[in-house]
């Protein structure tokens, strides 16, 4: 049905500052991305993870080169295009950004508001089943100022993926969890790509996850450097 890659990247080259400032941060990136997989971008501070993270997710003006998301050229793309492919995917960063005056579950439920017209009853319920799921069906009516920094990522994770994404893009998602709740999150996502056919992006450094990835992208001084697992497999290859 859907052969085609949920997100590539072809001679993708991307710039910051102007005039004398301008800056080349992006070399030619050409990267395809297996559905249902679960891909890790790591590399140094500053070598670019989180430009290229942005663009793939239509967060950023593609400048220069391809990228194609579920099947569409975002280079030119109108905005009506960048909205509706929005609306398909789950976005997951180490600022999680909930509503501080929403309990947990009404933060999760703010993830279907993209959607439209969603059931109230439904909506709720859907958010209740991804926060059991996450281990926080104990906390489903708590403030946010009432949960632990691991607790607000979880809900953050939560709203991310109630929508059923096709892609999640997500930046050091980890990084405020404990050994348990990290794990539960990436089993999550890789339960969700065997079952969905969701296809995961991820910047991190966590050990835990590279473990688990399908794929491992080495990103150096913006150019890609390394470049683990092949994209027919659902396992990475281990040496
Ligand atoms: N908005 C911006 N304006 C100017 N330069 C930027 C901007 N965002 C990133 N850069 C520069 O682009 C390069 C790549 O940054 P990027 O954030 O993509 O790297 P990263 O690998 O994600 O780093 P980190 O691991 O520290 O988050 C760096 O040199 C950074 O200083």
């Amino acid at each position: 049905m859907d052969h085609q890659s949920p997100v590539s990247a072809n001679g993708l080259n991307h710039w910051f500052g102007e005039g004398e400032a301008k800056k080349q941060v992006l070399f030619d990136v050409n990267l395809e991305v297996a559905r249902g997989s679960l891909t890790v971008l790591v590399g140094p501070s500053g070598s670019g993870k989180t430009t290229v993270l942005t663009l793939l997710g239509c967060l950023r003006d593609v400048q220069d080169g391809s990228v194609s998301l579920l099947g569409h050229e975002l280079h030119g793309a109108n905005s009506a295009l960048l909205t509706s492919l929005r609306r398909r995917l789950g976005f997951i960063f180490q600022a999680h950004n909930l509503h501080n005056s929403l309990t947990a579950r009404q933060n999760v439920v703010m993830g279907l508001d993209v959607h439209g017209n969603v059931d109230p009853a439904q909506a709720s319920a859907a958010a209740s089943h991804v926060l059991t799921l996450l281990g926080l069906g104990d906390r489903l009516d708590y403030l946010p100022a009432n949960l632990s920094g691991g607790q607000k990522q979880r809900v953050a994770v939560a709203r991310a993926l109630v929508g059923n994404p096709d892609i999640v893009f997500a930046d050091e998602p980890t990084a405020a969890l404990d050994r348990e709740s990290g794990a539960t999150v990436v089993d999550m996502l890789k339960r969700l790509g065997r079952e969905r056919g969701t296809t995961t992006v991820m910047v991190t450094h966590d050990n835990r996850i590279l473990d688990q990835a399908d794929r491992i992208v080495t990103l150096e001084d913006g150019q890609i450097v390394d470049d683990t697992g092949a994209i027919s497999k659902a396992g990475r290859p281990r040496d």
